[in-house]
């Protein structure tokens, strides 16, 4: 379903890249066909990119009932629904700028996770108001991989994350297998892992491996919930600010002390076209 030609657009923000499709009354795509996500994301057959965010008013989409001003409807690359983005919500916020889509009042942009605020810095970097983390319990999960055991901090950011402290960042090895958990229970659905090495006492550096994608180079929803499990394993509390290191960049993650997370970071778009349904297999 959905028209035979559409543009996209293509941007990253730390090297978590994505295919942004503009949809701004939610026929073009009808509801977003997985197999299309896939191909998109495919880096030799396709676009290449670690998700998709189709870019619809938030009055004209029916998948949460408060769409904000605009929503973003995010795809992992193997098609599957995230409910939250952070990288994503940048480069979303960068894209809504650019198209001058933007008013003088903050951009509100709805997420399955909750609508979210976005804030454009002088520095060019922007800005996310994350909400509030969930904190369902910090014992007993253990993330698996390469043959060694962790234990993880499980932090719900709108979606789930396993933080792992390890002594090297090449411990977890090179992800040639999905990280395993336990117990299963603890993620129903699935979850994002992080790896993470302390380097201050307000710094640390992490890698990732996402759930419906693999290893990317950031992680936006996982550094807020890395900086979370740092705050916590340093005996910290809110107001804290973390600095957080990923292969593709580095972000700045605040935790205020009315328990919002912000999620501070840049975002560009890079590449744009006109994709045609005939080149699909
Ligand atoms: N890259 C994202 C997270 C995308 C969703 C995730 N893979 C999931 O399934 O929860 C980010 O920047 O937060």
């Amino acid at each position: 379903m959905g028209a035979d030609t559409f543009p996209w657009l293509k941007g990253h923000g730390t090297e978590n890249d994505f295919i942004l499709l503009p949809d701004p009354d939610g026929f073009v795509h009808g509801d977003l066909d997985d197999d299309l996500v896939r191909f998109l994301c495919d880096r030799h057959a396709g676009i290449g990119a670690d998700g998709v965010l189709r870019v619809i008013e938030g009055a004209k989409q029916s998948y949460v009932e408060d769409g904000g001003d605009w929503f973003m409807d995010y795809r992992n690359a193997d098609g599957s629904i995230g409910e939250m983005c952070g990288n994503g919500i940048r480069v979303f916020a960068r894209y809504l700028a650019e198209a001058g889509l933007v008013g003088s009042k903050p951009v509100r942009v709805g997420t399955r996770a909750g609508v979210k605020e976005i804030v454009y810095n002088d520095d060019q970097t922007i800005t996310a108001d994350m909400g509030e983390p969930l904190i369902p319990g910090t014992e007993g999960i253990v993330v698996t991989a390469n043959g060694h055991d962790w234990p993880a901090v499980h932090v719900d950011m709108g979606n789930p994350h396993a933080v792992a402290f390890v002594d090297d960042l090449a411990d977890p090895g090179p992800f040639a297998e999905a990280p395993r958990w336990t117990p299963a229970e603890a993620y129903p659905n699935g979850v994002n892992i992080e790896f993470v090495t302390r380097q201050g006492p307000n710094e640390v550096s992490m890698r990732v491996h996402e759930r419906g994608v693999g290893e990317t180079r950031s992680c936006g929803t996982g550094t807020c919930a890395v900086a979370v499990a740092a705050t916590l394993q340093a005996g910290q509390s809110a107001p804290t600010t973390y600095r957080v290191n990923v292969p593709g960049g580095a972000v700045t993650v605040s935790w205020r002390s009315d328990n919002h997370l912000t999620l501070t970071g840049p975002a560009v778009i890079h590449a744009r076209g006109t994709f045609s349904r005939t080149w699909l297999p």
